[in-house]
Order: structure tokens, then sequence, then C-alpha cells
């Protein structure tokens, strides 16, 4: 009874807290009265359901139609990618003679990966739905290049591209016209140049030019006296974002980052008033602009916990949050972040296979289904281009449904009704946080974070406090006590530690037969635990004082792979994964490996997307 009352109080908290977000989220203004042609605000608002412009469109979509370039700092799921294209769209319709498919590319979108591409294309051809004669595309790593060339051929008028695809048609492709490009934008700068593309940015910023257009150069159609444009967005920036703003930006105006933070890192030449003007509330930076890395713009309506559970008893904590996060609302959504891929493909055979009670009593049998009664998907970078590109679009529908990931989709991805993000691996650098957890709470919605920490791990959560995140513990306890025990297990009055916990005990047991009854499973296990480990040992600079590896018992972590013993991390499995990595970097191409080399930091795993 009390815990219906105290849940019921929750509940109304979390969805007070989310009107409240919602309120400070939207401006007191409509799309029109910040300067969109009729038809364009129209469409957003008609067609697309858009009330009221977000805060950031607010202040971004001036400032872009005025033709200044702009790096753009606002929090995950507050409708960045609408605040750049709503403006090329309005210069784009009113160009006389109008746009056709001879003039080439007027606007590149430059995404850092294949799944944010379709999402950004996906929303521009909403948003073109009147203005047919401009024209949208993408080309991104994985795709025909034939087609892609013949695409460009025709010509496309908003491009959205991935970096290294981008950077081998401005090489190869003849017929691909960019004379007219105005604007490019780089969205979700900071990972552009984390996953480690900085060399193609720099070169594919000397193919485009910048500034001025060239006496001649382009076709009559681009309006006299026009500037190129340049644009950066990201929800976190940091230091690499400085070395892109100063090659791209040309006298930036930033949007989004608060007063205090421009005063410690920004030298400000006209700081905003809350009661000025959208054209007033510009903030000009210099070129020396060193973006903050503190305090992240974490949605306020979040709800962020930490699960606190040792090494051995993770994959059933992990288990039983989901089951009981499904149980309490069937419907909803949830995506599991982990380090690498091998893990990935592990818990993905894992839920979609194990069944629950496990085999003792004939009666039992009978009456058997999947422990996890919920669709579930997977994600990740050595993934066939089209069973990618079909989880990605089938995941987004579903009403109810998990999605299993690498950080692929941590960055920019938009699935509509996520309720929970769980981190099963820890993030690397604080950023990764941020934007994994921005998979939930977007546009003001309700939603829930919960991070798996083992306790030696513990010292993690200071670091999410120093850029503003603060989590509260996971009642792991509780909820493990919900679940009924099966078979004759006695159900222990207290319990000791979570490893001593009767249900805990039993479903590691089941988990442990199911994966040694299939062979399949148990090499998927291997493979996942020898990845894991190396992922581990990867952490960069300051975590690595947190995530130390030789902290960790490697039998334990092995039980968290439902292993009875510590397989070798040398030897076949090593051997193995080591081939299958250089096939999927052989696979990837030239520009992969060229990447590789070039970055110099990036992945801390070659695994981790
Ligand atoms: N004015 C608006 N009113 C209501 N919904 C909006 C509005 N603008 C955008 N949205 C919706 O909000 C969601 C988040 O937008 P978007 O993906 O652009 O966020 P973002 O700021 O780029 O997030 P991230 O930093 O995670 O990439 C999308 O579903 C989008 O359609």
């Amino acid at each position: 009874m009390k815990r219906t009352q105290q849940s019921a109080r929750e509940t109304k908290q979390e969805a007070k807290d989310a009107s409240k977000a919602k309120s400070g989220l939207f401006a007191s203004c409509s799309f029109s009265s910040l300067g969109l042609d009729p038809k364009l605000s129209d469409q957003l608002q008609e067609r697309m359901g858009f009330e009221a412009p977000t805060l950031v469109q607010a202040q971004a979509i001036p400032v872009i139609l005025s033709g200044r370039d702009v790096l753009v700092n606002a929090a995950t799921g507050t409708g960045k990618t609408i605040a750049y294209l709503a403006p090329l769209i309005h210069h784009l319709q009113g160009y006389s003679p109008k746009v056709d498919r001879s003039h080439g590319t007027f606007a590149l979108v430059i995404v850092p990966t294949r799944e944010l591409c379709l999402q950004v294309y996906e929303t521009l051809e909403k948003l073109l739905h009147r203005f047919h004669w401009i024209v949208p595309g993408y080309v991104m790593g994985g795709e025909k290049k034939a087609k892609e060339k013949a695409r460009l051929r025709k010509g496309i008028s908003i491009l959205i591209a991935t970096p290294g695809r981008l950077l081998d048609h401005l090489k190869n492709t003849a017929s691909f016209v960019h004379k007219n490009l105005r604007w490019v934008i780089f969205d979700e700068a900071d990972s552009i140049l984390e996953l480690g593309y900085g060399k193609e940015i720099e070169q594919i910023i000397k193919l485009l030019g910048s500034g001025q257009y060239e006496e001649g150069e382009t076709d009559d159609i681009v309006p006299k006296g026009i500037q190129k444009q340049n644009l950066l967005l990201s929800a976190t920036l940091n230091e690499k974002v400085n070395d892109l703003a100063k090659l791209s930006l040309d006298d930036p105006v930033m949007i989004g980052l608060d007063n205090s933070k421009l005063q410690q890192n920004l030298s400000i030449e006209s700081p905003a008033s809350p009661d000025s003007d959208a054209d007033d509330m510009v903030i000009h930076v210099n070129k020396s602009v060193n973006p903050s890395s503190e305090d992240y713009g974490i949605p306020s309506q979040l709800v962020q916990k930490y699960v606190r559970v040792p090494c051995g008893a993770r994959l059933v904590a992990l288990l039983s949050v989901l089951k009981n996060l499904f149980e309490r609302e069937a419907s909803q959504k949830v995506v599991v972040f982990f380090s690498t891929r091998d893990a990935v493909d592990f818990h993905y055979s894992l839920l979609t296979e194990f069944q629950w009670p496990p085999n003792s009593e004939t009666e039992e049998e009978a009456t058997k289904q999947l422990f996890l009664k919920c669709k579930t998907f997977r994600l990740h970078g050595s993934m066939e281009q089209e069973d990618r590109r079909s989880a990605f679009g089938t995941f987004k529908t579903e009403k109810q449904a998990l999605l299993l990931s690498t950080d692929v989709a941590a960055r920019g991805l938009d699935f509509p009704k996520v309720r929970c993000i769980i981190q099963y691996d820890c993030p690397g650098e604080a950023t990764e946080y941020v934007h994994r957890v921005g998979r939930t709470a977007r546009i003001g919605e309700k939603g829930e974070a919960l991070l798996f920490l083992q306790p030696i791990e513990i010292d993690y959560l200071k670091e999410l406090k120093k850029h503003g995140a603060s989590l509260t513990e996971y009642p792991l306890l509780k909820v493990l006590d919900k679940f009924p025990i099966p078979g004759n297990m006695p159900r222990i009055k207290k319990v000791i530690s979570l490893e001593s916990h009767p249900w805990v005990i039993s479903l590691q047991r089941a988990l442990e037969s199911f994966n040694y009854a299939e062979p399949k499973m148990k090499s998927l296990a291997k493979n996942a635990f020898v990845s894991w480990v190396r992922g581990y040992a990867a952490h960069k600079g300051e975590l690595k004082s947190i995530f130390v590896v030789k902290k960790l018992h490697l039998g334990h972590v092995a039980k968290s792979f439902a292993l009875r013993e510590q397989p070798s991390l040398v030897g076949k499995s090593h051997h193995k994964e080591t081939m299958k990595r250089k096939r999927d970097e052989r696979q990837k191409g030239q520009q992969g490996k060229k990447r590789k080399k070039m970055s110099g930091s990036g992945n801390r795993s070659t695994q981790k997307t």
C-alpha cells in the first residue's frame, strides 16, 4: 500500500517536472514572427504540429537568417535540427529564378553517423513538403557509391552527409556541382571530431572554401554580395570544437551558453540581456572562442539514477531492472548502451532467446515464455547497412520495444517516446553520458536514466557532478525482492549481499545453464568478455584512475556474461576478435583506415560504435 502511494507520488512529481520543463522550453512567439516565410511557418505549425518555436529556435533562427556564422550549444532534444534547417529553406524558396537541380548543392549538413544522416534527411523531407523544387538528398558510408554519384549528377539542393563519404565524392565525383554552396553545417560538431574525422573536415573545408564567393564563381541565382555561412551545433562543446570553430567560423555568434559560462571562457563583445529582442540576444564572440566543458545542458525533468551492483551480479541486475520496467509499464521504449559490439550481440541473443521459468518441472515447461516479453532490437557499426536501417526505423515506430546499442545511437537520434536510458557499460567522458541520456526526456517529455556502476567505479559520480549531473541511488534490492523465487529455493529474511539474494542466485544459474546449452551463446559470451575487458582498459585520461582493470575480478566479469569460468584473454577468442576487427576495417575501406591513422584520439575502442 505504502509503496503504491509512494510510486503515485513519484509519478505525480515526474509529471509536474515535465510540464515545468515544457513551459521553460518554448518561446512565447510564433515561427512567422521570427522572420520565416509564411508557407514554411504554416508547414511547421499545421503539418508538423509545432505550436511554438523552442527557445533555442527562437534565438537561432533570426541570427541564422541574418547570414552570420553561428555556434549553437543547447541541451539535447531542444529542436536544434529545425533551428538550422528552417532558415536555409526560407532563403532557398525565395530565390528567383527558382532553384533547380542543375544549380547543384546550396547547403551541406555534415553529421557523424549514418542514422543521424537518415534522420535529418527525413525531417528535411517533411519541411520541404510545400517546396518540391528544392531537392533533399544524402550520401553516407555503407551506401552504393555509384547510385550516390547518379543522384549527385542529377543535382541535390540540400545534402546531408557523413564526412568520409562526402570527402570521397568531393574528390572523385566530377559531376557533383557545389559552386553555389552557401551553407555548411556541422551537426554534433564535437562528435565528428571525437570520432577522428578531423583531417577529413580540414580537407572538406579547404575543398569547399569559405567567406566570399570569387567573382563569376557562382550562377546568377546566388544573391549578389552574399557571404558563405557556416554553423556549428552540439549539446556539448569541447576544446576540439574550438579548433573547428577557428577554422570554419568567421566572427561567430554564440547561442545557448549562459552568461556566467561565457564570462569564464569567452571573450564577450556584447552580453545578452534577458529583455532584449532576438537580434540583441546575440552574443558576439571573437575568434579565440573557447567553449566550456562545464555544466552540460541536461534536461531538467530527467530523473537520473545509478544502480550500484557488484560485477558478478550485473547481468541478473540488468535483466531484473528491464523486467521490472516493462512490467511496471508495458507500453514504453527503453535503450540500453553497451561499450562494444560484441556485448550488444551477446545480450541481444540472450534476451531474444532466454526463457523463464527455467526448465525444471514439466508443468512449468508448458508455460515457459521469453524472460522479457517485448520486441528487442540491436544497433551497432558492424551490422549490415540494411539491418541497421531496419532496426533504427522499426524501433522508431514501435510503441513497446527495447534497443540494445553501442554509442552509434548516442548522438542526435530522436526516437519518440523513449522513457528510459540504461547505461549498462559506463560511458567514457561526461559528454558521452550527456548524449546517451539525451535520447530520453526530449522536448520537455518525461524520462529516466539509469547508470550501472560497480562499487569500485563509484567515483565516476564525482566526475559527472563536475559537469552538473547529480544522480540518486536506484533501489535495486527492493526491485529484486518483488520477483517470485522459482522452485524450492528458500526465501531468506535478511539478505546480506546482492549475490546471496535467492532471486539473483536462481536467475544466474538459469542464465549459465542456458549459455552452456548453446555453443553459439557460449562463443558470443566469450567474445563479449574479451572485448569488454579490452574496452575497459582503454579508458582515457583521468578516467583511468576510476576504471582500473587491475581492480577487476575477472572471474566476476565472466559471471556477468553468464560464464562459469574466466575465458583466456589471449589465444583463440582474442585471435578471432582481431580477425573480425580487421575484416570490419577492410570492409570500411580506405577512408576508415586513414581516419584511424590520422585521428590520434577518438574512440577508446575500435568496437565502440
Ligand atoms: N518547436 C517544436 N515544437 C515541438 N516539437 C519540436 C519542435 N522543434 C523540434 N521538435 C521535435 O523535438 C524533437 C527533438 O528535436 P531535435 O532532434 O532537433 O533535437 P536536438 O536539439 O538536435 O537534440 P540532440 O542534441 O539530441 O541532437 C524532434 O522530435 C523534433 O521533431
